[in-house]
């Protein structure tokens, strides 16, 4: 019985990520379930140079191993003679030579051993390194809908987990396999000079033993797979609770969280207990197959050697052949199962890798000059529904039109789209149906990295970088870099000069993970000042709400009101004195646009505005007079 399914912090599916990935991008799974040896095989092409020169070495180091036995079988022969009566100087001389070779192979052995396995574990680490970088650059192209459906937690366990998986069987394994088939091939050949008669006995034992292995390895991959799919659930509770550590205090929520980990964790443990259990059974009876098998090999040496058929040294030469190749074959077993398990860590990953995302960042060319105010914006009949949830419309037919150098506060009830119209402008989401305007070019037309460069956003929490903010505020420079008279220009401005030269250590300082180090008007100043950075001709405010305190609230508001001037900017606004200063305001509900015109204009008509005025649906939550002459 599989456990039950996890409590109400995970509630749902268990499978829920998997399947939401799998089931969103049906051809992608397909592509997923396609993976073959050879495509994870393929991964070490651009390594097959060091791979060849590793296969060389490791045959040479094979060889000199297959060489040992018949040294030993000759020294002991060499005993044996000397005993029934031979010269013990000729015996003395022959064990000296023995010696020698010994020495010269031991040194050919080791060296071959020590270049197999730099040449093989540097490619491991390159390919390794290969496979994040392009795992993370798929990933980071995907459109931010695929990241409104999966877990963090989930891609970072396939970028980290499931590559390292890949990496050992990519390139390591295929060393080991070389190595022990290397092995088990001179081995049985010099079995064979030995003695045809025990080696055929010892290769009936192979077909049961490979069975075995195949159906142990059709097994395991299964659990493996399950496995994988579940730490990478137990990781995103981790990441969750950890990146949410003040909600979890604030509510005492501890034991909430660790029962919602171990639960998790419980899935990891079910499917570690079945590939326990399957081992437990499996190695057994493999063991016991193997070593039956020597012992019989063994018994019937034994008769041969007392029929003078074999000598006692050839008995222990092939014994020792024999021991050889059962471990090696051993060996090759377990990487051909490491291999079907790495094909379920490499469906995953591959699903990922070939992934084709919704928006195609690279297909915008254009870079629109407009007029020398430029930054008009227009919304065309937008008809938007979030890919999490299609069928729900949001917006319905929503149109809008931003003269370049105007300033549109956007206001209505919650829930009725003025966040989702932002998004759009940032093309953080492409409409189903109509089309978003730039100086008259339709967004996706547009050069991704140009459109980001001209329109910028400053929302109500903004997120910092775990950087220091001097860096948090470059991170706003079109070109990466900005230099310290840039940085601090664009901080004056945004009224965050001051208090960043009140730290210790000024612009050095480090905000801590996501910002956390600062408080919520600082945090929001940064965010200004990486936004002044840019020069953007298009602005997308959201304004700050009751969440910062009055002294805050000036300064955020007196940087924010310096930013906006001469561009065109697009606000969701909360106080009366932004829609008051705003050139139109745009009420936004049920999907479109309900209403649009002054302030003024606007409560003189008497209708939603008013009434949402009237019924202090707006700004209510700012310590504002409530507009006169509304009722
Ligand atoms: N990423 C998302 N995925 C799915 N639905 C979403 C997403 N973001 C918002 N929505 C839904 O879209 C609708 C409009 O949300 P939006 O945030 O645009 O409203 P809003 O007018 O900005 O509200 P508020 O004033 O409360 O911020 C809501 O029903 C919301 O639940």
């Amino acid at each position: 019985m599989p456990p039950r399914g996890p409590p109400p912090f995970l509630r749902g599916d268990p499978n829920r990520d998997y399947q939401l990935l799998a089931s969103d991008d049906a051809e992608a799974q397909q592509a997923g379930k396609q993976v073959s040896a050879s495509r994870l095989f393929g991964l070490a092409r651009q390594e097959v140079w060091p791979l060849a020169a590793g296969s060389l070495v490791l045959l040479i180091g094979a060889a000199a191993q297959v060489y040992f036995p018949k040294l030993a079988g000759d020294l002991i022969d060499v005993a044996i003679q000397h005993e029934a009566g031979g010269s013990p100087k000729e015996a003395r001389r022959r064990t000296s030579a023995i010696l020698v070779q010994i020495l010269a192979v031991l040194a050919i052995s080791a060296t071959a051993d020590g270049l197999r396995s730099w040449l093989f574990q540097s490619a491991a680490e390159r390919v390794m390194f290969r496979l994040r970088t392009r795992l993370f650059a798929a990933l980071l192209r995907q459109e931010v809908g695929f990241y409104d459906r999966v877990r963090t937690g989930e891609l970072t366990n396939r970028l980290s987990e499931d590559t390292r998986m890949i990496k050992t069987v990519a390139t390591s394994s295929i060393a080991s396999a070389l190595r022990s088939a290397a092995i088990c091939s001179l081995g049985l050949a010099m079995m064979f000079a030995t003695s045809w008669l025990l080696t055929s006995l010892v290769l009936c034992a192979i077909p049961p033993l490979f069975a075995l292995f195949w159906l142990f390895a059709r097994i395991s991959r299964r659990f493996v797979k399950e496995q994988l799919a579940a730490s990478a659930r137990a990781t995103t509770v981790a990441e969750e609770v950890f990146s949410n550590v003040r909600t979890v205090r604030s509510f005492a929520k501890e034991g909430a969280m660790q029962a919602s980990y171990e639960q998790a964790q419980r899935r990891t443990l079910y499917f570690g207990l079945r590939s326990a259990a399957l081992e437990a059974v499996f190695f057994p009876v493999h063991t016991s197959l193997a070593t039956g098998t020597m012992m019989i090999v063994l018994w019937w040496g034994a008769r041969l050697v007392i029929d003078s058929r074999m000598s006692a040294g050839a008995l222990s030469a092939f014994v020792v052949y024999a021991v050889y190749v059962a471990a090696n074959f051993g060996m090759l077993m377990g990487v051909f199962s490491s291999v079907v398990q790495a094909l379920g860590a490499g469906e995953r990953v591959f699903q990922l890798l070939d992934r084709q995302p919704a928006q195609d960042l690279s297909s915008g060319t254009q870079r629109p000059q407009g007029s020398p105010a430029g930054g008009e914006l227009v919304l065309r009949d937008v008809h938007f529904a979030y890919p999490s949830r299609p069928g729900a419309w949001v917006l319905r037919g929503l149109s809008l039109h931003v003269a370049p150098g105007n300033k549109v506060a956007l206001v209505g009830p919650s829930g009725g789209g003025k966040s989702t119209i932002v998004a759009l402008i940032e093309r953080f989401y492409d409409p189903q149906r109509g089309s978003v305007l730039l100086d008259g070019v339709p967004l996706p037309s547009i050069d991704h990295v140009y459109l980001h460069s001209q329109v910028a956003l400053v929302s109500q929490e903004p997120v910092l970088f775990a950087a220091s903010i001097a860096d948090n505020i470059a991170f706003g420079c079109p070109g990466g870099s900005a230099s310290q008279e840039q940085i601090e220009a664009a901080a004056r401005i945004a009224n965050a000069h001051d208090f960043i030269c009140s730290f210790p250590q000024g612009y050095q300082t480090l905000v801590g993970e996501r910002g956390v180090r600062l408080s919520g008007g600082q945090k929001q100043r940064v965010a200004i000042a990486r936004a002044i950075i840019m020069q953007p001709r298009v602005l997308l405010l959201d304004e700050a709400t009751s969440a910062l305190d009055a002294e805050s609230e000036h300064m955020v508001q007196e940087a924010l009101d310096r930013i906006a001037a001469g561009r065109t900017v697009v606000v969701i606004a909360h106080r009366l004195s932004t829609v008051q200063a705003a050139d139109t305001v745009a009420v936004v509900e049920g999907g479109c646009i309900a209403e649009q015109g002054s302030h003024q204009q606007l409560l003189e008509a008497g209708g939603v505005y008013a009434a949402l005025v009237r019924r202090q649906l707006l700004f209510a939550s700012v310590s504002q007079p409530a507009p006169q002459g509304t009722d």
